[in-house]
Order: C-alpha cells, then structure tokens, then sequence
C-alpha cells in the first residue's frame, strides 16, 4: 500500500552505510587487483583472462583499468577505450530506453519480456552492473523482473533459459543434497527463496520455470535490501508438476512426472532444509508460492527450528495490515478503529488466511489481547472462497480456516447462509474494506462493486491484492468508476493511477509483499536471530505502516 520506495532506498542506505562490512556488495569479497567504487577493501581473485570476462560477479567489462588490465591478463581481450562506469550505464541504457520510444512502461507494457530479456542479459555477464541500473531505477524496474512481468517470465521459462542462475534439486536427487549444495560456489550464503512451483502468482503450478520467482525476490534482496548479491541463492525443489501442458510439453525443463505428495513430499524438502542449513548455518530461507495445502503445513514444520518464514502467508500478511490500518487513517479515523473495521476477504489461500490472522491478531491487542478481545475480533470478518460464505456448516472445512468460519445462526440474522455469493455478502455486511486474494481475475465485478457502494464507510477501500495483473480482482479504473471517486484502492500489481477529471487524481497504492520481505531478511540477518517469530513480524507490520500513504 505504498508509494514509498524513496523512504525505503533511505532507510536501507542509512543500514548499508552502518553495516558496510557485513551486506555492501562493493565493500565484500572484491577480488585484490579491483579496485572497488570506494577504492577500498581489496580481496583475492585466481582467475585470469577470459575466465574473468565470463564471471559476472568480476567482470567489470570495458571499466577495467589498463593496471587491471595487465595484472589480470585481459590486455587485448577488450576494446582500447576505457569507459568509467557512469559511461557503460549510459550505453546501456540507450539500449534499454529504445524499447520506451514506442510504449510507455506499466502493466501492459508491450515491451516487458523484451526489457526483461536484455536486463536479464546484463544480470548474466555483469552483476554490479546490474544491480547499479536496477537500485538506480528501481521504480520502473521492479515491474520488469518482479511482478508482473516475472509471472510471464516464469510461463515461458522453459523458452527463455539461457544460462542458469540458482540451484535445482529434484526428486531424483533424494539422497544426494547434502554433498549437491557444496556444487554451489559461495561459501556463505545470507539469503535463500525456495519455491516448488505449485503456485506461482496466480499463475498456477508452473513447476521448474517457478524458478523465475525466486529470483525476482532475491534481485529485491539485492536492491532493496543491500544484501550482497554472492550471498544470495535461488532455489526450484522440483518434486514434479501437476500441469498437464508442461508434462506433453518436449521443451519443458523439468521432471515430467506428477508431483510427489505426502510423506515422500516432506521427505525431499526435510532433505533440502538439512542440507543447506548443515552448508550455510546462519542462512535464511524464505519459502514462496507453495501451494496452500503446504504452505501453512511446511511453516509449523519449520518455523521453529530454522531460519526461515513463508512470504505469502507472512509477508503479505504484514503489507495487508500496514494497508488496514493506513486505509483506517486515511479514512479520517484514530487507528484504534481499526477492530470496528468489517472486512470481507475473498480467498481463503495462503496469503487470504495469512491476512486473516494477522489483523485477528492485531484487532485484539488493540481490544485488549485477552480471550474476549481475541474471540470478538473475529466477528469482524467475513470470508468467501470458490464456494462460496464460508461457515460452521462447511463440509470439509480447512483447519486453516475453521476460526473465520462464520455461526450459522448468525449469518441467518444478517441474511446470509454458509456457501451465499459474494455479492450477497457484499450487500449485506457493508463492509468498510473488500480485500482480493482470490487469484481470480475480475471477481469484483460490476454487481459486487455496485453493492459495495452500499458500504457504512464514508471511504471504503478495495485491495484488489491478487498476481499479476491480469488476475487482479479488478482494475482502479472500474473500482473508481463504479463505487466513486472517495474510495482507497490498492493492487498486488502495479497499476497507473486513475485520472477522475477536472484535475482530480484516483490513486492506485500498490499492496504487495515486497514492501516487506527484504526488511524482514535484512532484519534478521542484523539482529542474528535465530528464528523468525510472530513478533519480530509484528514489529516490522508496525514499521510498514509509518511508511504508507493511502490515498
Ligand atoms: N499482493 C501480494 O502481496 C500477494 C501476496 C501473496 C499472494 N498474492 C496473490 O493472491 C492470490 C492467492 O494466493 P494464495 O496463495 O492464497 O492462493 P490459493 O490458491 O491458496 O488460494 C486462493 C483462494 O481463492 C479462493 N477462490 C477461488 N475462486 C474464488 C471465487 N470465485 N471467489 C472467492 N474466492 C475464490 C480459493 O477457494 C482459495 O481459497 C494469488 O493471485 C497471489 O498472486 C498476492
Ligand atoms: O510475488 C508477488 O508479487 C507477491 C506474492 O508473493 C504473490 O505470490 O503474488
Ligand atoms: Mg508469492
């Protein structure tokens, strides 16, 4: 829910320059012949000639100085002409910046994978560089190699490989993972995203090319966060995949058989955790778009014993709350208002329940955090899944979701029974927030919005939070159009702001969890905490906030 990226690029720069040592890539692990930006902090380097130019975390391209140039063997192997690297950004850029003559950046940019392909380019044979483009424009590059464009990245990931980046263990490597990860060439790693692919973005289970995510969010860690780009490592587990186009697929890079479940499941991410926290004890790992079956299952696994949180369930979670309460605010309300809130949350997933009991959580405490205070603040929300009001009389009902399910006794009072649309909820709740993490794209639709203008808030706020941006639940456009021009919007995917007339701006905040994961690897790798617990979670939900501007 923020616009903020200006605060962020502050705050982490002021921790950068305090803790240069431990996460300035410029500062760490510079081989001895560089020298570095800051013309310190010399380290070794055994490679020479072309080996160097191949290496993205040395090559330095046509910056090599001709010192450097003789030292490490390079003399000849480039052009004469020195370029500082001020001059070689400005070479690539002009590359880059011909793909904007024609369109404009923004969701649907027709230029994305194009953007993507050649940033992509940069990131394989120069790692500084690309990093300095990236933190330097890092608004208009984020929606390049991270939502949405990564969710296409990741559909035709099979197409694009070229070179690899990260490390695959599959099901066939049971038995082998605590020798593979010594394959990796960092000896110490800070930062690792994990995904199986089951359930990338909206997307769905995209098996190996799920890859792309992991580091979409690590090139975040990187210029977000300044955590230094040789500690971080993206890892697929590749337990197969249900997508019956990718298992007919000839070209598809992963194992082609169906994903393994249960205890044979377990087996191979148990096999994973030992291994790279035997290799890299102090590592982080943050686990991302994993199905919802065991995403909630693999956290109470682990969230005890590693270093490690699930981004959809947790992330989101504090970005969500952050947004709450800034709608609250915006609303011209005292944020203890917040438990008088009623919300209804369509999508009872992951990152639905994941929100779901964080802002429980957080209504109670501002109660009173006893049992009653725990118990009303449930009474405030109202969650709709793919069938429908979800109550006590669910069959089947998820354990996940059992505490929202709503008494049948009395959703009969309001009107409602278990399974009612959500256009019926809408109508009948009026609720101050309506909250998207269904992955359907348009399910606020024109009926649902047009009950919402019934809502007993004089600035009701829609979060249309689903990835990327064709599964938004709907567009600002329709939002402002249909409910009015006081609502607060915000979206998973970055879309422009909406022009009401009359020089009246309908601003789209984006509600996206990366305004928050790098902040909580970077803080736990400053704190060295040894787990990620709800109230270091808590604390930087609460940060979040001070940084939110909703409009
Ligand atoms: N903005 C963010 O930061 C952020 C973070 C995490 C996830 N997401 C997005 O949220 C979406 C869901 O993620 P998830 O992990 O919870 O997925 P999920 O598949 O686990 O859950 C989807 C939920 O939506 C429900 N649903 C399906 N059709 C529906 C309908 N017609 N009406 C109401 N509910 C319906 C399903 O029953 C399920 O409960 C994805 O698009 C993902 O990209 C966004
Ligand atoms: O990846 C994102 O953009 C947010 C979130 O983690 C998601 O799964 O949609
Ligand atoms: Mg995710």
């Amino acid at each position: 829910m923020s616009n903020c990226w200006n605060q962020t690029r502050a705050a982490t720069s002021l921790i950068r320059r305090l803790k240069r040592s431990i996460i300035n890539p410029a500062a760490v692990a510079r081989p001895r012949c560089f020298t570095t930006a800051e013309g310190h902090r010399p380290s070794l380097v055994h490679k020479r000639s072309l080996d160097i130019l191949h290496d993205p975390w040395f090559n330095k391209g046509t910056a090599f100085s001709m010192t450097e140039r003789d030292r490490l063997d390079l003399r000849g192997l480039l052009p004469p002409n020195i370029m500082s690297p001020e001059q070689q950004i400005e070479r690539f850029m002009v590359d880059l910046k011909r793909l904007e003559v024609q369109a404009r950046d923004g969701p649907s940019d027709p230029n994305a994978l194009a953007k993507w392909r050649i940033l992509n380019r940069l990131h394989d044979r120069n790692e500084t560089m690309y990093y300095k483009v990236l933190i330097a424009n890092i608004e208009e590059y984020a929606p390049i190699v991270y939502t949405p464009t990564v969710g296409l990245v990741c559909q035709n990931y099979s197409g694009l490989f070229r070179r690899p980046r990260g490390m695959y263990f599959s099901a066939e490597d049971r038995g082998e993972m605590m020798s593979m990860v010594y394959n990796w060439p960092a000896d110490q790693v800070d930062m690792i995203v994990v995904t199986d692919g089951s359930r990338i973005l909206g997307l769905g289970d995209l098996g190996v090319q799920g890859i792309g995510i992991a580091i979409g969010k690590l090139d975040l860690y990187v210029a977000a966060a300044g955590i230094n780009p040789q500690r971080v490592l993206p890892v697929m587990i590749d337990v197969g995949t249900n997508n019956e186009k990718l298992l007919k697929d000839p070209l598809y890079l992963g194992l082609q058989q169906h994903r393994l479940d249960g205890d044979e499941y377990i087996a191979v991410i148990d096999e994973f955790m030992e291994a790279v926290f035997t290799r890299w004890p102090n590592v982080i790992v943050q686990f991302e778009d994993f199905q919802s079956k065991w995403a909630f299952k693999l956290l109470q696994r682990y969230r005890n014993t590693y270093r490690m949180f699930n981004d959809d369930v947790q992330g989101t979670a504090g970005v969500a709350i952050a947004g709450l309460l800034g709608a609250v605010r915006a609303q011209g309300r005292p944020m203890i208002d917040f438990p008088k809130q009623k919300i209804v949350v369509a999508g009872a997933g992951s990152a639905g329940i994941g929100v779901l009991n964080a802002a429980r959580k957080t209504m109670a405490r501002m109660l009173g955090n006893n049992e009653t205070a725990f118990d009303s603040a449930k009474s405030q929300f109202w969650v709709v899944d793919a069938n429908g009001l979800i109550t006590e009389e669910r069959e089947n009902i998820d354990p996940v979701a059992l505490p929202f399910a709503r008494k049948i006794k009395e959703a009969g009072r309001q009107g409602l029974r278990e399974g009612a649309s959500l256009v019926e909820v809408v109508e009948q709740v009026k609720p101050d927030v309506l909250l998207g993490l269904s992955a359907v794209g348009g399910l606020f639709s024109k009926e649902v919005l047009e009950a919402l203008k019934g809502s007993t808030s004089t600035r009701p706020a829609i979060f249309a939070m689903s990835n990327p941006t064709k599964n938004a639940e709907c567009t600002p456009e329709e939002a402002f159009s249909i409910v009015g021009d006081n609502i607060i919007f915000a979206s998973g995917s970055p879309f422009r702001d909406v022009n009401l007339g009359d020089g009246h701006v309908g601003h789209c905040n984006q509600g996206n969890n990366m305004y928050l994961f790098p902040g909580i690897g970077l803080g736990t790798l400053l704190s060295g905490s040894r787990i990620i617990s709800d109230g270091m979670l808590q604390a930087a939900a609460e940060r979040c906030v001070s940084f939110v501007f909703c409009f």
